[in-house]
């Protein structure tokens, strides 16, 4: 996706945001952009209160002076604007090809509204062409695994699970200090059933699947900035 696609999605989510407003700033290339573009606002006189979904989003909005929070002081966020790695009709989504999937679910969790910001592409009919990450603690990580498969076949699924290594081939770490175990998958047929599976492993921190959290989505492409659900519906 090129980036001018990005910022296009951000730009156009960035038109919901209004002075006051408590926001979840999500990670990734396409919502660099959003957290550019609000740095600007904030830069412009725009009053807003942020909590970050990762260490690397927490120094960028730092670096533009947007005033940050944590869920401890502002537990109820208005909005959340994320990116993700895939998207399909019902706004079902997976999240975490950054490795910051946990603490995008608790920031999306404890907001009114999560709008997601990406270009067509991510767009699918069925889920799991991207494989979906699966956070989970270092401890016991051959007996999770193991379970985490169990799991995966007990929903009619079945692929590869890849510990996910760093460029430098160490294992990488999560923000959270767990690892992440890729599952390729190729087709999700049930995510609600995926998800309340590994739900249930136990060493299983979390899955990449967003269900029932999008609002709705920003999706760019060469024709412009197409809208998938009520941006101005809330969950709750
Ligand atoms: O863990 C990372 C996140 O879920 C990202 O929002 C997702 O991977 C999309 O990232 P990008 O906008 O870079 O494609």
């Amino acid at each position: 996706m090129s980036e001018d696609l990005k910022k296009a999605a951000a730009l156009a989510a960035l038109e919901l945001v209004r002075p006051g407003m408590r926001l979840g700033l999500g990670t990734g290339s396409t919502a660099r952009h959003f957290v550019d573009g609000l740095g600007a606002k904030v830069a412009a006189g725009l009053e807003v209160i942020c909590v970050a979904t990762s260490e690397a989003t927490q120094a960028q909005a730092e670096s533009l002076s947007i005033p940050m929070s944590t869920l401890d002081e502002t537990p109820e966020l208005d909005l959340t604007i994320d990116g993700a790695d895939e998207i399909d009709s019902a706004l079902r989504l997976i999240k975490g090809g950054g490795a910051a999937l946990l603490r995008e679910k608790v920031v999306a969790a404890a907001s009114k509204r999560m709008i997601v910001i990406a270009d067509t592409g991510k767009q699918v009919e069925t889920l799991g062409r991207f494989p979906l990450p699966i956070e989970v603690v270092p401890f016991g990580l051959e007996a999770t695994r193991r379970a985490v498969a169990a799991a995966i076949a007990s929903s009619g699924a079945s692929g590869e699970l890849k510990l996910r290594k760093r460029t430098d081939g160490a294992t990488l770490l999560t923000d959270g200090g767990h690892y992440i175990l890729d599952a390729h998958l190729g087709r999700i047929e049930l995510p609600d059933v995926l998800a309340l599976a590994l739900n249930q492993v136990p060493g299983v921190v979390e899955h990449g699947l967003f269900l029932g959290l999008a609002n709705a989505a920003f999706l760019a492409g060469s024709d412009g900035v197409r809208v998938l659900g009520d941006p101005a519906g809330e969950r709750r």
